[in-house]
């Protein structure tokens, strides 16, 4: 219209003209001004692009210079995406590398450098439930390397059918230098999942949160009986019969807890060093503890310290501090850290007894399965051999004094030895088994057993019954262990009987 107008007093005979003469002309003015107002068609350029930033530009339609990530970000994601769809999914040999998806465009766009690219995740928090899984995705996330899908997308167990560009349709854009992450707890027990992950990636890391089964079974009963409060009595679902002390396995809250069993799925398709195991108790003592560990599984810096966290009294659970720049201290939600609903004494021993193989089962496996040997006669004790150590992130050196001690009388002096001791000794046939640093009363319960079916004629004494070892009975501890293996010399049949992990302080066996 103000074309129009200043036409109009330009060229005053302009009256003279048609009506359909000086609508056409000022059509075409108003284009002409249009045009010098927003040039290089910028305005009717339609990324689709969701960062924020493009919808803002959009928006304002101001803007007389987009960022180039808003023009062209869709062309480059589709023939990627294009390329990794045309993967077919069974291809279980497909190289790592080609899970990452990259731009394939003949010049790659500048949008990448800021926003990155939707990618299917290098590391996955495939479980336990309850056990603390979001604690540790929403604690990793924070690294200024990683990026992390902010729900459960269950795409391996409920979802698979929809293929993998849906799955990362859900993923955040990514820069190359982050890892992409998600986090859905039921894939560790679902039977399909190990296989369908290997088949995407075979290098896909992935992260186990697990806790004492017992106590995660009790969390996940609360959680249920929140939603259903006509659940029955948790030792009904618990307990085909409770005076006999069967245990129902079939119950899901029970079965998940079963980890020994569902870790030898994932053990067909991935091998143990892939798999990093995060104790959930210690999630929440010694959450930068934990969280260093993670950091170096997935080879990153140590950015996320015990600066990031403080203990939030109200809540009972460390909670992540205020960034610098804004916003505010930030705790779980509601949902994590409940108060659990009060099960008596003797479900609970009972249920620990039921547990205590598979638990010592799933300390075997993921020993005997790491990556480093040692040679069996450095051991010099006859009839007891070194299965493998660990791998040295985990047990930390600091939790190792009584190592030390086991080590000296065994006459273990490698490098190894002195740098971490993270090292497992067992018999030819190890059927049992204790952890060095579990909870107060697991090593004298186990201790005083593997004494009574062993007869070795050595007594359990006040110190290794009960004390808290982990704090200041470790030597004793040590003491006892080397004696225990003194007195079993030339007593092969005694000494098959032994399994010893040195363990650091988790309370899986409790
Ligand atoms: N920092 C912090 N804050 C709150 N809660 C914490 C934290 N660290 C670990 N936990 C424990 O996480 C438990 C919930 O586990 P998950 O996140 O794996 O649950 S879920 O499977 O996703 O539902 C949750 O279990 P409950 O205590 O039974 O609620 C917590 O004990």
């Amino acid at each position: 219209m103000a074309c129009v107008l200043i036409f109009g007093r330009l060229f005053p005979f302009s009256h003279r003209l048609r009506g359909t003469s000086i609508c056409l002309l000022s059509l075409f003015l108003s284009f002409v001004c249009y045009c010098a107002l927003f040039p290089g068609g910028v305005v009717m350029q339609k990324s689709g692009d969701p960062t924020p930033s493009c919808v803002q530009a959009g928006r304002a339609k101001l803007r007389l210079q987009k960022p180039l990530s808003c023009l062209f970000p869709l062309d480059a994601r589709k023939s990627s995406a294009a390329d990794e769809a045309s993967q077919p999914q069974t291809d279980q040999r497909r190289p790592a590398a080609a899970h990452t998806v990259r731009d394939n465009t003949p010049s790659p766009p500048m949008s990448h450098l800021k926003f990155g690219n939707k990618k299917l995740p290098n590391a996955i928090i495939v479980g336990v439930k309850k056990g603390g899984t979001r604690a540790v995705l929403e604690f990793i996330r924070i690294h200024p390397d990683v990026r992390a899908a902010g729900t459960e997308t269950h795409f391996f167990d409920r979802n698979y059918d929809r293929g993998l560009e849906w799955y990362r349709g859900l993923m955040p854009r990514t820069l190359e230098s982050q890892i992409t992450m998600e986090k859905t707890p039921s894939y560790f027990v679902t039977k399909e999942t190990p296989h369908r992950i290997s088949a995407m990636s075979q290098e896909t890391k992935l992260i186990v949160v697990v806790r004492d089964p017992v106590t995660r079974a009790i969390s996940d009963y609360t959680q249920t009986l929140s939603k259903a409060p006509d659940l029955p009595s948790f030792q009904d679902l618990a307990f085909r019969n409770q005076t006999l002390g069967i245990v129902d396995m079939s119950w899901n809250a029970i079965r998940i807890g079963l980890y020994a069993l569902h870790l030898e799925n994932w053990l067909r398709y991935f091998p143990l060093t892939q798999i990093h195991f995060v104790s959930g108790e210690r999630l929440i003592t010694d959450p930068a503890g934990e969280l260093a560990r993670v950091q170096d599984f997935l080879g990153l810096k140590r950015i996320v310290t015990d600066k990031h966290f403080y203990f939030n009294r109200t809540k009972g659970f460390p909670c992540l501090k205020k960034p610098e720049s804004s916003g505010s201290p930030r705790c779980l939600g509601k949902s994590k850290g409940r108060t659990h609903v009060q099960i008596d004494r003797d479900a609970i021993e009972q249920l620990r007894d039921f547990y205590r193989p598979y638990n010592v089962k799933f300390y075997e496996m993921s020993l005997s399965l790491s990556q480093h040997s040692l040679n069996p006669q450095d051991l010099q004790v006859e009839g007891v051999h070194v299965v493998r150590p660990l791998p040295p992130r985990w047990p930390p050196c600091r939790h190792f004094s009584a190592a030390a001690h086991f080590s000296s009388f065994l006459s273990m002096q490698s490098e190894e030895d002195q740098s971490c001791l993270d090292q497992s000794w067992k018999t030819e046939e190890g059927q049992m088994g204790w952890t060095h640093q579990a909870q107060p009363g697991v090593i004298g319960g186990l201790l005083s057993k593997l004494l009574r079916t062993t007869n070795l004629g050595i007594h359990q004494s006040n110190d290794v019954r009960g004390q808290d070892i982990r704090q200041t009975k470790e030597n004793v501890e040590a003491e006892s262990i080397a004696s225990l293996f003194r007195a079993s010399d030339g007593k092969r049949s005694a000494k098959k009987r032994l399994l010893l992990l040195l363990l650091n302080g988790s309370r899986l066996s409790r």
